[in-house]
């Protein structure tokens, strides 16, 4: 799904109007019949909502829920900042509506402290959307301020107030502060990045049917990775195959007190479905990783740390997990990848070899796929002030070396050598934890060794491990789930895949 700007949003709503061709008040209807829809499906407690509404057309959308809400059944009251301030269109065509339908009376921002905020109701937020154009100020900034203090469940409509969509938040001590954030057709980018994903909650993409025609032709730089998407790219087992078909992965991991994250990652690439499976670690972990994966074979690559990379250029090589920057491993591994032409995926410790001195970053076979945590990636390519300049620097840096950069964050972004960015959202905070990466390193492995070629094993590879994530989380709790536990999941991952990708009689 494409991420489109503010004022691309703007066109689209322009183009859907006279091209579908519909009526913007008809639109608006469309989306608040969204909005209006998911809260009575989903607020069974709270039945008495107080719509907080500006006066553009966020407002009136804000105006046209809180009278669908009333004919639901729920308690409704409006709050505007001035009656006597100009209105959109729409929203005065909605207040009209509202006042002839209802009799709902309208009050002042001024009114909240008279206002009884009983456990029952839920506050949604409609005093900007997608045409905020600076930081919130006087009446409305302290209308945001009070409603924050407030305990209820809040929902915003669109965007939560004082959030900008494409650029970072300057001002943080006004912004609405939302549980759920419904927002209309397609994900706004400051959603998915940490210092302004806070404000949203858990965010919904409601479908007001934009037209088709415009998002498809309309380029973006920015896409979040979606169902529609992976099933394109999710290729079944071909009945007819064999261990042969599915390649030759290789993980380069382990070092004394670290061969857990060799298993993690040799499990992961098995349970991902690779052909054959070999591991290079050090003596150390030969027992372990025996017992732990008897379908995997080892390679000794050293006694307590690897010293050895040997590796043929017909396998897949996943290095890092667990490898220690022992200055043997060190030599070593520069001496090889100097030598290897062949993708690669690189983590963790590989990542941090190489970070030692910036000329190392030449020797990277192109189209690689690198796995930086925000730490690694600063050591790799140098400090920025926020996660919005980060990926700015890993797109540039992608380019420049023709590797694919996995970001891992919450919302961890795939940027590939033309610069192109993906953003994942499945996975969540149970993933917070020491091993996850290994897993996602195993996973990437398997995925590259099958075929899949290097930006479809990005994308496949990095939602696969957060999906499970999400399996995990359910049967786990996001406190509880190990590592282990995400790899368990990858089988039910696969099924729904399968079940959602085979052709139904
Ligand atoms: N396709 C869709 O997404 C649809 C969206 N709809 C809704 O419309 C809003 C966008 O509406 P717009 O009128 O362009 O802007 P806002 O309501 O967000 O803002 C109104 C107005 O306020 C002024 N303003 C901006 N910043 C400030 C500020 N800090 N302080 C005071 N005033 C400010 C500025 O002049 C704005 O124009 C979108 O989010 C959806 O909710 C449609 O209903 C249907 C389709
Ligand atoms: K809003």
């Amino acid at each position: 799904m494409k991420i489109f700007t503010a004022e691309q949003i703007r066109a689209w709503d322009q183009f859907t109007i006279s091209h579908e061709p519909v009526p913007s008040i008809q639109l608006m209807e469309r989306a608040s019949i969204a909005v209006a829809h998911w809260i009575s499906e989903n607020c069974k407690y709270h039945r008495k909502a107080v719509v907080f509404c500006g006066n553009g057309n966020n407002g009136g959308d804000g105006i046209a829920v809180a009278r669908m809400l009333y004919q639901k059944g729920f308690d409704v009251d409006v709050f505007v900042n001035n009656l006597k301030e100009k209105f959109s269109h729409d929203a005065l065509v909605n207040l009209k509506r509202l006042r002839d339908i209802s009799g709902i009376s309208i009050k002042k921002f001024s009114d909240i402290d008279d206002y009884n905020f009983d456990d029952k109701t839920m506050i949604v937020d409609a005093l900007f959307g997608t045409g905020l154009s600076r930081s919130l100020e006087g009446e409305y900034k302290e209308v945001v301020n009070q409603l924050n203090a407030k305990k209820n469940i809040k929902i915003s409509i669109d965007v939560p107030s004082g959030l900008p969509t494409d650029k970072i938040i300057e001002n943080k001590d006004c912004v609405f502060n939302a549980d759920y954030t419904l927002s209309f057709q397609s994900w706004k980018r400051t959603f998915l990045h940490p210092e302004a994903g806070e404000y949203t909650g858990k965010v919904f993409i409601l479908d007001i049917d934009l037209s088709k025609e415009y998002a498809e032709s309309v380029a973006a730089e920015y896409n979040v990775i979606d169902d529609h998407l992976i099933d394109s790219i999710f290729q079944p087992r071909k009945e007819f195959s064999h261990k042969g078909t599915y390649g030759k992965v290789m993980m380069i991991a382990g070092s004394y007190g670290k061969v857990g994250a060799a298993v993690l990652a040799t499990k992961s690439a098995l349970k991902t479905g690779a052909g054959l499976t070999f591991t290079l670690a050090p003596e150390c972990g030969y027992e372990i990783l025996q017992t732990s994966c008897p379908e995997a074979m080892f390679f000794a690559g050293g006694k307590e740390h690897i010293e050895n990379f040997d590796v043929d250029e017909n396998m897949t090589c996943g290095i890092g997990p667990g490898l220690g920057t022992h200055p043997q491993t060190e030599k070593s591994f520069l001496n090889f990848l100097k030598g290897y032409n062949t993708p690669l995926i690189l983590d963790a410790d590989a990542l941090n070899m190489i970070s030692k001195d910036s000329k190392n970053l030449k020797f990277i076979p192109e189209k690689s796929i690198l796995t930086p945590h925000p730490k690694e990636f600063e050591r790799l390519f140098g400090k920025t002030d926020n996660s919005f300049d980060r990926l700015e620097l890993a797109r540039e840096k992608a380019k420049e070396l023709h590797v694919y950069i996995v970001l891992k964050d919450h919302h961890t972004q795939i940027i590939n050598p033309k610069g192109e960015v993906y953003y994942n959202i499945t996975g969540n905070a149970g993933l917070a934890k020491g091993g996850s990466g290994d897993i996602l390193t195993g996973i990437l492995t398997s995925l590259l060794a099958q075929g899949y070629s290097e930006e479809d094993t990005c994308i496949l590879g990095v939602w696969l491990h957060g999906k499970a994530a999400d399996f995990a989380s359910e049967k786990y709790s996001k406190e509880s789930m190990l590592p282990t536990d995400v790899i368990n999941e990858l089988g039910s991952v696969f099924k729904e895949l399968n079940k959602r990708t085979e052709k139904d009689l």
